[in-house]
């Protein structure tokens, strides 16, 4: 039997936009989107609440769960940033086509003013850029197209991946790796 796999899975750093491209890829592809950490605060309640109580490795374990639900799914996925940590998560996604999403220390500066649902970044842009140098060997390994979102608008990056998706994931081409423009 042919295993169903996610159309596109977007990963990265916490505030590179993963969530709110995620739902423009969804909508112009006419299909499902599924925000694991949407499931989660779904199911669970607020992500903040969940870390406060119950610690870090039981939100990991919920993340887990619900990546590999959202995995069976003809969907466009968006992950929380810290689900690639997960070893088995890195294997599931080695086989699923995923789009790493960057962002530069200066323009996620900006986007952190919503950091109190972020329980991770409560300390600002050091925790930020820590998380991100650590994951960054991961995200580039999972990686099979990246977009810099920095400088462009997310409709535009939305698009780009749903040209990519279009015309069958070919290969990343050139040396950078980054669609920076
Ligand atoms: N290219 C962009 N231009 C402007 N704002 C952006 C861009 N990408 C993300 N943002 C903003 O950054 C915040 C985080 O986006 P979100 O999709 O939640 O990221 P993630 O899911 O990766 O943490 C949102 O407020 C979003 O509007
Ligand atoms: O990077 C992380 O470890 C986290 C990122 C968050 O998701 P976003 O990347 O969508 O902000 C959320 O899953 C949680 O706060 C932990
Ligand atoms: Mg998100």
């Amino acid at each position: 039997m042919k295993q169903t796999l996610p159309r596109v899975v977007l990963i990265g750093a916490p505030a590179s936009g993963k969530s709110k491209i995620a739902k423009m890829v969804a909508a112009e592809l006419g299909c499902q989107r599924i925000d694991t950490d949407k499931v989660i605060v779904a199911e669970h309640g607020p992500i903040a609440n969940i870390f406060d109580e119950h610690g870090e490795g039981a939100f990991r374990a919920l993340e887990r769960t619900a990546v590999i639900d959202a995995l069976k799914h003809d969907a466009v996925l968006s992950l929380g940033g810290g689900a690639v940590i997960d070893a088995d998560t890195q294997h599931d996604l080695s086989q699923a086509h995923c789009v790493l999403l960057t962002v530069s220390e200066e323009a996620v500066a900006l986007r952190l003013v919503e950091s109190p649902k972020r329980p991770l970044l409560r300390d600002g842009l050091a925790a930020w850029k820590a998380l991100v140098l650590e994951r960054e060997p991961i995200y580039r390994a999972l990686a099979d197209q990246t977009f810099d979102t920095s400088h462009r608008p997310l409709e535009d990056i939305a698009s780009q991946i749903c040209a990519w998706i279009r015309a069958g994931y070919p290969e990343e081409s050139g040396t950078e790796g980054d669609n920076q423009q």
